[in-house]
């Protein structure tokens, strides 16, 4: 488990104090794969980078395993970070060295013998599905076949915690998903806890548990990846949200619209459930449909639809108290012209 408390990030530069992290506190569960979005510059690499101390956070505490990183020596902290992997969006594999060398280093750190070594690169390789690529050099290879030597090395002294900075932001949308299946893949298999921070919706839809929101250091709002995209509450979470369910709807159409427009969750199994169709048999309404979808948040359905209600004002509330007793999340977008 990670346990971070009151975590504070202030970097001094010529300019005077920027704060990178301001006040984060958040757990992640073991075996959790947990996503942390935000725009640029909201201070998620600061954040990742504080979880391993790759930057010394100011204040606050991390704790890993129960173990408090903050309060280790030099010499501790080597150890406490062989037990934290962490890959990178550039993927900052050594050009000179191939493959089998790029992996094997990380184990000549933990003192490994020769023999361990190739026993265990043979079996990272294996996992990652690179097995015919161990003795080609970086430059001979994709950059989903990078990223996959970036988990192989990052997971070579078999760490309890691995660390993702926008490791797909470089990818393409299939190789992305090559990736995050292979880090789901390793994530149930393992028991690997997993933080990620990304600025793609679609990574943390794809993959995640958990995740949380930072803008301007802070984290803004937290909780499971369904409920947030199925009831997010700050604008800036409904921000991302739309960037991916994609329910703007054009200024002109709702212009044009004389009735009172709805939008409408259904969250998991009522999704499945014929709530339209019998508010339709049971008031006395005309419904429009506008815009309609059906996304699957991990296997969970969660169906959105905007509608226009047409019929007189008192039917119209009947109908939508009806709607939101069934569905319990109706937003009215626009009242009656
Ligand atoms: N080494 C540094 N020195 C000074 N300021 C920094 C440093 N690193 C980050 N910052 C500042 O801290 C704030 C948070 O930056 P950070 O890189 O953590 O955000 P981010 O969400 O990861 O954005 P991006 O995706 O663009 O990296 C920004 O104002 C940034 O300018």
């Amino acid at each position: 488990m990670i346990e971070i408390k009151d975590l504070v990030k202030v970097y001094e530069t010529k300019k005077g104090r920027v704060t990178g992290v301001d006040q984060v506190s958040l757990k992640v569960e073991k075996g959790e794969i947990f996503g942390i979005v935000g725009y640029s510059g909201a201070g998620k690499s600061s954040l990742i980078r504080c979880l391993n101390l790759l930057e010394t956070p100011t204040s606050g505490e991390i704790k890993i395993d129960g173990l408090s990183l903050t309060s280790l020596g030099k010499k501790e902290l080597r150890q406490a970070r062989l037990k934290i992997g962490m890959i990178f969006q550039h993927f900052h594999l050594v050009s000179s060295k191939t493959v089998y060398e790029n992996i094997a280093f990380a184990l000549k750190a933990a003192h490994k013998t020769k023999s361990e070594i190739d026993a265990r690169v043979k079996e990272l390789l294996d996992m990652v599905g690179l097995t015919d690529k161990r003795d080609v050099y970086p430059s001979q290879l994709s950059g989903g076949q990078k990223q996959r030597v970036g988990i192989a090395r990052a997971l070579a002294n078999n760490p309890s915690v691995l660390l993702c900075d926008e490791a797909t932001s470089a990818l393409d949308p299939s190789t992305t998903k090559s990736i995050l299946s292979l880090l789901k893949k390793i994530n149930k298999e393992l028991g690997l806890t997993i933080v990620l921070i990304t600025h793609e919706m679609e990574v943390v839809k794809d993959i995640c548990d958990r995740m949380a929101v930072m803008q301007d250091g802070k984290v803004i709002e937290e909780g499971k990846v369904y409920d947030l995209f199925s009831n997010p509450q700050q604008p800036l979470t409904k921000d991302f949200i739309n960037s991916i369910l994609q329910f703007e709807l054009p200024e002109k159409l709702l212009k044009e619209r004389n009735g009172k427009i709805i939008k409408i969750y259904f969250q998991g199994s009522i999704a499945e459930e014929s709530v339209i169709s019998d508010v339709f048999q049971q008031f006395k309404v005309k419904g429009n449909i506008l815009h309609g979808k059906i996304e699957y948040i991990q296997e969970t359905p969660l169906g959105i639809f905007v509608m226009e209600l047409t019929g007189s004002p008192l039917e119209i509330e009947r109908a939508i108290h009806y709607i939101t007793d069934r569905t319990r999340n109706l937003e009215v977008i626009r009242d009656a012209a």
